[in-house]
């Protein structure tokens, strides 16, 4: 796995895939730079006079709910429209499903005209999509990524996708595999729009990986060890945020075994 993984990061750096993002307003600097920094060029775009354009020139699309509004989901649906007519991956953050039912339902109407490569959240916002009633607080998950399986396995068959539920051990399927990713440390969940980097970086690595559920897994090994790596020169979160960068930046083959990849 740590070869495949190398591989995939050394082509995200060299053939720095255009991302393209409609995201919300509390991480698009977050976003935009973690992309920079595994190699990545992010763009952020969601007037519906031009997303159509942009996802055309993009290895890959990010739609993340984050900050809805009424105006931003005919721009969703659009872009996302257009990813599918030209096979472009989508990588969709269900942000804050489950609190509101605008966001739960906007979901569903837009996974219902395009389902996307991935689904990436955390349990809460995985098994609000499932329809399992939850109790979820805002954006951060009530529950731990393992009580959101029945509910990824659900998601991965209705809309023919991987699922990746973060936490503390990320759970990965597509209805015929699963993976668990160890790596990270509790920091990490203290950084607001990490998990949006998480599926933003999923999102870099599905335009290098046909894969959809390896170019994930990746990612999300590649977020954990970058968790971990800044973890141990952080004081805080907010040097927790400006060293995840760094590592994000200057990850090299060594660091990913010392880190002890999982290879289940
Ligand atoms: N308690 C934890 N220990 C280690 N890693 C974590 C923990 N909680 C979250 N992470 C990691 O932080 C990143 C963001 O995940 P998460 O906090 O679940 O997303 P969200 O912000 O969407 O709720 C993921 O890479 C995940 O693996
Ligand atoms: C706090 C907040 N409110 C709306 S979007 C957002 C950011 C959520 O980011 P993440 O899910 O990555 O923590
Ligand atoms: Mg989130």
């Amino acid at each position: 796995m740590v070869d495949e993984l190398w591989n995939d990061l050394r082509r995200v750096r060299e053939e720095a895939p255009l991302v393209h993002n409609i995201t919300n307003f509390v991480v698009m600097n977050n976003t935009a730079n973690a992309l920079l920094a595994v190699g990545a060029l992010p763009v952020m775009a969601h007037a519906v006079e031009e997303v159509a354009e942009m996802t055309a020139l993009a290895g890959a699309l990010v739609i993340n709910i984050g900050t809805l509004a009424r105006e931003w989901i005919e721009a969703m649906a659009t872009a996302m429209a257009t990813a599918r007519e030209r096979g472009i991956p989508i990588v969709f953050d269900p942000v804050g499903a489950g609190a509101t039912t605008f966001r739960t339902q906007t979901c569903f109407d837009l996974l219902g005209r395009v389902a996307p490569a991935v689904i990436r959240g955390n349990a809460s916002e995985i098994m609000a999509l499932a329809g399992s009633a939850v109790r979820t607080k805002g954006v951060d998950s009530s529950a731990a990524a393992d009580a959101a399986e029945d509910a990824a396995l659900l998601l991965a068959r209705r809309y023919s996708c991987a699922v990746v539920v973060s936490g503390a051990v990320d759970l990965l399927v597509d209805g015929k595999r699963k993976f668990l990713v160890r790596n990270g440390h509790p920091l990490m969940p203290k950084v607001t729009g990490l998990g949006c980097t998480a599926t933003a970086l999923v999102g870099a690595f599905c335009a290098v990986n046909g894969d959809s559920l390896t170019a994930a897994r990746h990612a999300m090994t590649v977020m954990g060890i970058c968790g971990e790596l800044a973890a141990a020169k952080a004081a805080g979160p907010g040097s927790m945020q400006v060293h995840f960068i760094d590592a994000l930046y200057n990850l090299d083959a060594e660091q990913l075994r010392a880190h002890g990849l999982d290879p289940r």
